[in-house]
């Protein structure tokens, strides 16, 4: 008979296992009465990824988004948040949640629901971090005040503070800029991206398309209830490509145009598939292409949209290949 490892073994081989994702969810179904609201949906989102959860009106999101919670019994599936069944109370008490309606308690101060929240979650969150995270939402000013007396963007506000002020691991955040203005709106895409620096995994319902593609590593797009389509953005979207229009090209600038991914030409119009996504690809590449003599009347995005793309898939009903 071999022995099984010891405990210390065991301790360090579970150490060394890669993290469970944060979402994992499994042939999800819901029905009411007669009507399909989610027909076997599957995917999950990373330890420290950012996930947009897209789809028109009706499409099932905010029906995952409350199975995934605990907060709706599916039909059938399997759902695991941070490695453990989606009603265990420790796991819920690692994830923020922004309902997509929510209402806060009129009689208390922005500080007092925030305390509320930490006490169900079981945390210790220390009076100063409360407010750090009235300030992280644009709230400092108000702690004090009676939610009763907040407009609807700020009682959002308030509703990202509860999701965020216990720590999470991971957040869920059901339309998170439905009442903001577009100061709002960037501040929740800084939020997000600091979150993301933060490695907390996101989960994200959103029809801003254009907020999603900036912040986001990866959508899962539902439709009529089932997965149209999932992926990075880049596998959506295809490479990222960029179009100028130039003068003066000689063989030299042709070179070094080349040199940053596959180059197609027609007449004055240059089309690269960049090899490489970093931010200062274009600007260096214009600068090198200056430097030689070319005079650069135009430089585009040629990449399509997540709109358009997503747009592609809800028209055609399919998640196929690019159009
Ligand atoms: N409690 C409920 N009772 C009956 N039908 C429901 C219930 N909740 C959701 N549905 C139905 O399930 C389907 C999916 O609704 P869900 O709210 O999940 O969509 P959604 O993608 O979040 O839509 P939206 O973008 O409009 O918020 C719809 O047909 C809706 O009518």
């Amino acid at each position: 008979m071999t022995a099984g490892p010891s405990g210390e073994t065991a301790a360090r081989l579970l150490a060394e296992l890669p993290p469970s994702p944060a979402v994992w969810c499994s042939g999800l179904r819901k029905r009411y009465r007669r009507r399909t609201a989610v027909e076997d949906v599957s995917f999950s989102v990373g330890r420290g990824e950012v996930v947009g959860l897209l789809g028109p009106n009706g499409a099932g999101k905010t029906s995952v988004v409350k199975i995934l919670l605990g907060l709706v019994r599916p039909d059938a599936g399997e759902v695991l948040l941070l490695g453990r069944p989606a009603q265990d109370p420790r796991a819920r008490a690692r994830v923020g949640y922004l309902p997509e309606l929510f209402r806060y308690q009129p009689w208390l101060s922005a500080d007092e629901v925030l305390r509320l929240h930490v006490r169900l979650t079981g945390a210790a969150v220390p009076e100063g971090e409360r407010r750090e995270c009235l300030a992280l939402v644009g709230l400092a000013d108000r702690a004090g005040d009676r939610v009763g007396g907040f407009s609807k963007g700020m009682q959002q506000r308030l509703g990202l503070a509860v999701a965020l002020v216990a720590r999470p691991e991971l957040v869920v955040l059901d339309e998170p800029t439905s009442a903001l203005d577009p100061l709002g709106r960037a501040d929740v895409r800084d939020l997000l991206l600091s979150l993301k620096a933060r490695e907390v995994a996101v989960l994200v319902n959103s029809h801003l398309i254009s907020e999603v593609e900036r912040v986001c590593d990866r959508v899962v797009i539902l439709d009529k209830g089932r997965l149209a389509a999932s992926g990075t953005l880049q596998e959506l979207l295809g490479q990222q490509e960029v179009r100028l229009r130039l003068d003066g090209v000689t063989a030299r600038a042709e070179a070094r145009l080349a040199a940053a991914g596959g180059l197609t030409r027609e007449g004055n119009s240059f089309t690269i598939a960049l090899a490489d996504e970093d931010t200062a690809t274009v600007p260096d590449l214009v600068a090198d292409l200056v430097a030689l003599g070319v005079r650069v009347h135009a430089v585009e995005p040629a990449r399509i949209t997540l709109e358009e793309r997503l747009l592609g898939i809800l028209r055609t009903g399919s998640g196929g290949e690019r159009p």
